[in-house]
């Protein structure tokens, strides 16, 4: 006895020197770990395509940063190596005392411990589905509130507080319901926890039945109790810290940290659909001439799972099948699940088929309701290096989408876009992006000073106090810079978050800086100038104008106002994304055509705008 007391006090030993290794060593490591699981994570976010973003909310995906890099680190840190090793000495080690205590004893409890542990893990997995369920909900409630928070204004403006507080109302209540049903999952888990601790009576009793028989007078049994009591004295207590570590350690993984990870697993499965080379882009300076052609392009958007409403119609026609399924008990649930993912898989095998064979297209657009109609139609066009073209037509004809087209945020259906004669598949999305300058209509800012601002795609480049003054000048941002009574401080003026600080004209401003700094060979302005007043308008635009004649820079320019493109070698008119009429302003003007009408529809409206001033 003394020696087996001795052996069990040894591994007793090693297992506490194991528990002070795992928390120093844990302590030590588990930031750095954190730190680079974070890093990873992000990496992995930025070789997303635009299309990610389009699907997911950033605010889930900053929270799944933060909680399940906390859980993968926790998981990782060393110091975890020795706790697994604690856990396993310690059970090890009990186990051999049960064993040295009553043999019988130890295979009773082993059984037992594995049906109750058999039990557990088949609530623990109905718990988990139900959880997943309800984290879905939960998806869609962060989806609203997202939706809801960035549209405040509009809620104030429109005085619909109420009726998007009793929507809100609504998602919680349902919520509700889910969580009592998980609740009860929980409650019966955490009766069998305890009944696991009891088991090891139940092994007494078994034991009693074993050793002494039914038959055995009542005395005997009463001894036999008392001794088997004794001799297993410690067993008991032994078996029962042994169930409180095996049946506590699953549960937690199953319940707290899985979802979180699951969530950032879910986030490294998404493949990118177009490959973000960015971080593998050697050579970081080299940029295409300026040379475009788009070669009988056809384009559609894809049917993404990002609209809110798309998610909640999802949700709504589950939970219709599993009641469904529960009364008529119709076809399996994984027959189910997959007719309901089939409407969304379709669309996308659609576009594979479509990449492996255009004629779809025709039959395509003939049918299918759900899918979404081409946004581009058989385009062709070219683009000559240092050529200034501009894009017009009516709203929703497509301009912008070609832009995106340019960048390759989307990949076309069919057809070709060539940089320098190489499609645009082929080339390197670094030297891609590199090569093209944009300003948008609604350009972001980062929190920061103007100067971070308008060199934050030159950062790791050279550039001098001259290059930012002559940007500035071009773009007319010294012209509100210099005014030392509302910017004292300069380029070194904050601009607050999402450039709030500023006017959308100033904004704007700082965007064509920013973009022009880069030095690009492409410069794209969608809708750049919309924003600025008449006056700014045209001087910016004088600038721009002077830029394009000196020739080394291919300029693209999306415009409604169509005094600002008069001057382009070539203006393409658009019509449902097909180009309708090509030229000159004047050769387009001779033609008697859409583009004369647009002018002539501008020219009309400017002129009773000055009227009714
Ligand atoms: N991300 C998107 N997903 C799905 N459809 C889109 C998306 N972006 C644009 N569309 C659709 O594509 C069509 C063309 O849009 P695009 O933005 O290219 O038009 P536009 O000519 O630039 O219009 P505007 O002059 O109003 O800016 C529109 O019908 C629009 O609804």
């Amino acid at each position: 006895m003394k020696y087996q007391i001795v052996k069990y006090m040894v591994l007793q030993f090693i297992s506490q020197i194991l528990s002070f290794l795992d928390t120093k060593v844990n302590y030590n490591q588990y930031s750095e770990t954190e730190q680079q699981v974070q890093k990873s994570i992000l990496e992995n976010i930025f070789n997303k395509d635009v299309q990610f973003f389009e699907n997911n909310k950033i605010t889930q995906l900053a929270d799944t940063l933060k909680q399940g890099s906390d859980y993968i680190a926790n998981e990782l840190s060393y110091g975890q190596i020795f706790q697994k090793f604690n856990l396993g000495i310690t059970v090890i080690s009990r186990m051999y005392f049960i064993y040295y205590l009553g043999p019988y004893l130890l295979i009773n409890f082993l059984v037992t411990c594995f049906l109750f542990q058999a039990i557990m893990f088949l609530l623990t997995l109905k718990i988990e589905k139900l959880q997943e369920k309800q984290s879905k909900k939960n998806d869609v409630f962060d989806f609203v509130v997202d939706d809801i928070l960035n549209n405040i204004a509009v809620i104030k403006t429109f005085g619909t507080e109420l009726k998007e507080s009793k929507r809100i109302k609504n998602m919680i209540l349902k919520s509700e319901e889910e969580l009592k049903q998980i609740n009860t999952f929980q409650q019966l888990s955490s009766v069998f926890r305890s009944a696991s601790q009891e088991s090891i009576n139940v092994c007494l009793i078994l034991q009693i039945f074993f050793q002494i028989g039914l038959s055995a007078p009542i005395n005997q049994v009463a001894q036999s109790i008392t001794d088997i009591f004794q001799a297993n004295f410690y067993g008991f207590r032994l078996a029962n810290e042994i169930i409180r570590i095996i049946f506590n350690k699953p549960e937690n993984y199953y319940l707290d940290g899985k979802k979180q990870a699951g969530k950032i697993m879910q986030l490294f499965k998404q493949q990118s659909g177009i490959p973000q080379d960015i971080y593998y882009d050697e050579d970081n300076k080299s940029q295409f001439s300026g040379e475009i052609v788009f070669d009988n392009v056809c384009f559609k958007y894809p049917v993404s799972k990002d609209s809110l409403a798309q998610r909640n119609q999802q949700i709504q026609q589950e939970d219709k099948k599993t009641q469904q399924n529960q009364t008529d008990q119709l076809p399996s649930k994984e027959q189910h699940e997959s007719e309901s993912s089939s409407d969304q898989e379709s669309d996308l095998s659609d576009s594979n088929l479509q990449k492996e064979n255009p004629n779809l297209l025709e039959l395509n657009k003939q049918n299918s309701a759900f899918q979404r109609e081409y946004v581009i139609n058989n385009l062709s066009f070219k683009i000559k290096q240092g050529q200034y073209v501009a894009f017009v037509g009516k709203s929703g004809c497509g301009k912008s989408t070609i832009i995106k087209l340019l960048q390759r945020n989307y990949d076309i259906a069919s057809g070709s876009i060539l940089f320098d004669n190489q499609n645009i598949r082929d080339c390197s999305i670094g030297k891609l992006r590199r090569s093209i300058g944009l300003v948008s209509q609604e350009p972001t800012l980062f929190d920061n000073d103007i100067e971070y601002n308008i060199t934050y795609g030159s950062i790791d480049t050279d550039y001098t106090s001259e290059d930012i003054q002559k940007v500035c000048e071009i773009s007319g941002v010294s012209e509100f810079v210099n005014d030392k009574n509302r910017f004292p401080k300069g380029l070194k003026t904050l601009v607050g978050s999402k450039g709030m600080k500023l006017s959308g004209g100033q904004k704007q401003r700082i965007a064509i800086a920013r973009a022009l700094m880069k030095k690009p060979k492409i410069l794209i302005l969608d809708e750049a100038t919309s924003s600025l007043d008449a006056e700014s308008e045209h001087q910016v635009q004088q600038q721009i104008d002077k830029l394009a004649q000196q020739g080394d820079l291919t300029l693209i320019v999306v415009a409604h106002r169509l005094s600002t493109i008069m001057k382009s070698d070539k203006i393409f008119v658009l019509k449902h994304g097909e180009i309708k009429e090509e030229g000159t302003h004047q050769e387009l003007l001779s033609k008697n055509g859409i583009y004369k009408k647009l002018v002539h529809y501008q020219i009309n409206f400017q002129e009773k705008q000055k009227l009714q001033i």
